[in-house]
């Protein structure tokens, strides 16, 4: 493992690494914010996944989110959206291939050789940022549209990983709309039957009920360009209301898709994990 950048920040360090990795074959570079306390103690994990187009840069440059990691005393991590390098399946589309890993497990080629974002996200990066950092295994997950779904999708399948989930303008269904429904067919067939272990609305569906499951805490912009086509947080709504999912949706007026709305509430998203990583 490689640091390839460290600045000082709010008394803590933001760093970037690169590392091999073994569920995506190939070299990957994540985001890592060590707020002050991580130098005394172990402290908990917020795992960040951003959305189409991103790299490990996009948050820890635009979020704002180091000053509140800081105060909360909450580590960062915010990994690269999919497996990179010139021996990796690519298109030529921004919504497909790098840059737009949709953070689950390819099963069809020529994608299933290197796309194994779900496996990467909760198994690997974890056992390696516990085992480098001074890094607790209390963790939550948080992300941004394509990420904002990974965010999900990943709390949703491994509710024993996560103590608490959030989400901005997250893609909540989507199998039912064209961002989604175009990357599924690439990585995971035209079997939609398929596709439900990937779609959040879908789990929410099918998660058994337990007393302890962790709210669902989305933000979304009303003037977001994508709100209709590809967001659509009213399936979310339905499915959360149809099975008594604990969902806490809240929506913005006049804010749109960009980072400007995730740095103007991602304190409030980090007060609300550091809650829940405190128990
Ligand atoms: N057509 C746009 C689409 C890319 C885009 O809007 N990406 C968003 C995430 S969208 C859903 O996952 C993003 O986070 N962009 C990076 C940023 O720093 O804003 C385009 O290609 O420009």
């Amino acid at each position: 493992m490689q640091k390839v950048e460290t600045h000082a920040c709010f008394g803590g360090v933001q760093e970037v690494w690169q590392h091999r990795s073994q569920a995506l074959d190939c070299d990957m570079r994540f985001g890592i914010y060590l707020p002050s306390q991580a130098r005394e103690a172990r402290c908990p994990v917020l795992y960040w996944l951003s959305g189409l187009t991103c790299t490990e840069q996009n948050f820890i440059t635009k979020a704002g989110a180091q000053r509140y990691a800081a105060e909360h005393g909450v580590i960062v991590v915010a990994p690269d959206t999919s497996p990179r390098g010139p021996q990796v399946a690519d298109a030529e589309r921004y919504d497909l291939g790098q840059g737009a890993g949709f953070y689950l497990n390819a099963t069809h080629e020529p994608w299933s050789a290197h796309y194994r974002m779900h496996d990467y996200i909760v198994e690997e990066l974890p056992r390696l940022v516990e085992a480098q950092f001074n890094a607790s295994d209390a963790r939550a997950i948080s992300g941004h549209s394509m990420g904002g779904h990974g965010a999900l999708v990943l709390a949703l399948r491994n509710p024993d990983r996560y103590r608490s989930v959030s989400a901005f303008s997250p893609i909540v269904a989507p199998a039912q709309v064209p961002w989604g429904e175009q990357a599924f067919t690439a990585y995971l067939g035209d079997d939609r039957d398929a596709w439900r272990s990937w779609d959040a609305s879908e789990l929410v569906r099918s998660t058994p009920a337990q007393a302890n499951r962790p709210v669902l805490l989305v933000d979304q912009g009303e003037a977001d360009e994508f709100l209709a086509t590809q967001l659509r947080p009213e399936l979310l709504e339905a499915a959360c209301r149809e099975t008594g999912y604990p969902l806490r949706l809240r929506r913005h007026a006049g804010y749109d898709h960009s980072y400007y709305f995730i740095a103007s509430f991602i304190g409030e998203h980090i007060a609300h994990h550091a809650a829940a990583l405190r128990n």
